[in-house]
């Protein structure tokens, strides 16, 4: 299946079926200099199968985890760019998750005054989320995403197939950036998570198929894409205070998300799901901790920030909420 983000000079497509890597030839000019940007984790397999489609290609690796999303790896990897006498005309190709699509969307955003930006996910939390939209970042410090930029990808394939060497808590941790989108656009989609079998293709086709509509109302976040942040800005904080070692972002997401479910039904078939999905439970947190980081959310103002709220499945309001009325709820807890 061939999607098309539709932002008029900026379009792209997204192919989302079994082994759309093996014709990424067909569809693009694969026979420039071509990047391919990976973690260390990646399979070589994916990596070979585009290798052996782009002649005049190299491969930049880079160690597996959040803490690559840094200056000091970014500029690693302008320096080879620069190395390797890439030219404007030349591409990215990122392989990998949603670190993976961050990092090397910033570096074809940046480098030269930006270059053409491909991305292929590995991940499930790429494939339904991360990959489509143009955010790439990278953080400072423990702040997330902090500094970056909205460059869209030139195409994105999603092939359901890489899924399979993906370990299970990866799968999990993606899920949970799906059923965000359930819960803010879509109740059948919520539904999805409670059939005996997890249809991932489903899961991601509805997904994408929500995000690009959101991404064509709004591409710069100013209004609407706000909702694909709901749980993020306490998830995120969570994420800063506790979790670049030990929690992975959907992890986060998923705790963020539970303060601002309004519905009490819904926050049970949530917590059911969670409990499917064996996702760690929200760990004793410092108030006063998780409020600095809050501070720096990309939805803050000075004394306020935009909340994503959950009143019904599939529906959502955005709320300004000052820090105080954030603290109280914090203080009160997720399950309150
Ligand atoms: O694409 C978006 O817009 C999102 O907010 C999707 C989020 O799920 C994603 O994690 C995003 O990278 C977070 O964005 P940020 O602006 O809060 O850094």
């Amino acid at each position: 299946m061939k999607m098309i983000v539709d932002l008029q000079e900026y379009s792209y497509p997204i192919w989302i079926e079994a082994n759309c890597l093996d014709s990424l030839s067909n569809q693009i000019d694969t026979s420039r200099r071509i990047a391919l940007i990976a973690d260390e984790g990646i399979p070589d397999i994916w990596i070979q199968k585009v290798r052996s489609q782009c002649p005049d290609s190299f491969v930049l690796r880079f160690a597996q985890g959040e803490s690559s999303k840094c200056f000091l790896q970014y500029e690693t990897l302008l320096k080879e760019m620069i190395r390797h006498d890439m030219t404007r005309k030349d591409a990215i190709i990122a392989i990998g998750g949603g670190v993976t699509g961050d990092l090397a969307g910033f570096v074809a955003a940046t480098y030269m005054r930006g270059i053409d930006f491909y991305n292929i996910p590995t991940t499930l939390l790429a494939q339904v989320d991360s990959s489509v939209g143009g955010k790439v970042a990278i953080d400072v410090d423990e702040y997330k995403n902090i500094v970056g930029a909205f460059y869209q990808p030139k195409a994105v394939w999603i092939d359901p197939n890489v899924l399979q060497t993906l370990p299970p808590r990866q799968v999990h941790n993606g899920l949970v950036e799906a059923l965000k989108t359930g819960l803010i656009q879509d109740p059948s989609l919520v539904d999805l998570f409670e059939e005996e079998t997890l249809d991932l293709t489903q899961i991601i086709t509805r997904s994408i198929a929500i995000k690009k509509h959101v991404v064509e109302q709004d591409e710069k976040e100013n209004g609407l894409r706000k909702i694909l942040n709901f749980g993020h800005t306490i998830g995120h904080a969570i994420e800063s205070a506790y979790g670049l070692q030990s929690y992975l972002h959907g992890e986060c997401v998923a705790m963020g998300m539970l303060f601002f479910i309004e519905d009490p039904e819904l926050k049970k078939r949530v917590l059911s799901i969670y409990d499917r999905l064996q996702l760690p439970p929200l760990p004793a947190y410092d108030t006063k901790e998780l409020m600095s980081y809050i501070r720096h959310d990309k939805k803050a103002k000075h004394q306020s920030v935009s909340i994503v709220k959950v009143p019904r499945v599939g529906t959502f309001t955005i709320e300004e909420l000052s820090y105080e009325q954030i603290e109280f709820i914090l203080e009160k807890g997720a399950l309150a």
